[in-house]
């Protein structure tokens, strides 16, 4: 079977069947091993992508059982998928504290700083974590590295701006790209755009950070620093779960 898959690389041979069955399969596994850390009462920050999806679909099932949640979402598609699931939504403004939020993620290395945004959620999820006693992330074993950086890193930035700022990102080398939805730039749900940078690997995560933040018009970096508490790996046959070791 031949699948067109960009220009690049265009045949999707069965090694690339078998890896991607196997990321699908990890998510699902992670997401749902997920979810048995919420308990009754909590108030969940939920988060956004394909892997905290089965999470979600999970505590959907146990709210229907009788789990009583209260639930923040970081975007969109996740607003819609919980209420699709009768999930009980409370919005930021009246929450002081999370119990727990589960989130996927990009990239996680070995200290749990992690590369998210791939999903353009970024800014909500990082305030979503930030009032989070416990912030768990759920991923399959591709998003484990020894070094953050081959994924590129999304920066969600003031659109007014958005032309001098990839020419500022271009001449300090980082092969900025504007995201796009088509022919329009991709919007985040504040209505900002993300541009997704080359940084290669990343030798100072903070550093960096620090470095992008101090630039006018960059809103939130996908670099998520000392956030995470937990991480659930997911892969064929299970789900493991590290522990942080602040
Ligand atoms: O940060 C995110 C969205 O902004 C996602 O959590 C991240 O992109 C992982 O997504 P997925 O679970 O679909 O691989």
């Amino acid at each position: 079977m031949i699948i067109q898959r960009g220009l690049k690389r265009n045949i999707l041979t069965l090694k690339d069947l078998k890896e991607e069955w196997s990321a699908m399969e990890g998510k699902r596994q992670a997401g749902i091993r997920a979810a048995g850390f919420v308990t009754d009462g909590m108030t969940v920050g939920l988060g956004t992508g394909s892997t905290v999806y089965h999470t979600i679909l999970k505590l959907g099932e146990m709210a229907k059982e009788g789990l009583k949640l209260r639930c923040v979402s970081t975007s969109e598609a996740t607003t819609n998928l919980a209420e699709s699931l009768n999930l009980t939504l409370v919005p930021m403004s009246e929450v002081e504290e999370i119990d727990i939020t589960i989130d996927g993620a990009d990239e996680v290395d070995r200290s749990f700083c992690g590369i998210k945004g791939g999903g353009g959620a970024l800014l909500y999820e990082k305030l979503v974590a930030d009032i989070s006693r416990r912030v768990i992330w759920v991923v399959d074993r591709s998003k484990l590295v020894d070094r953050l950086g081959a994924f590129p890193l999304p920066v969600e930035i003031v659109p007014f701006s958005h032309v001098q700022l990839m020419r500022k990102l271009r001449a300090m080398g980082f092969s900025p790209r504007l995201r796009m939805a088509g022919n329009c730039p991709f919007l985040t749900d504040e209505k900002n755009y993300i541009i997704d940078l080359k940084t290669g690997f990343i030798d100072d995560p903070e550093g960096l950070h620090r470095q992008l933040k101090l630039m006018p018009g960059v809103i939130e970096t996908g670099l998520f620093i000392a956030m995470a508490d937990t991480v659930v790996v997911g892969s064929e046959d299970g789900a493991e779960v590290l522990e942080s070791v602040k």
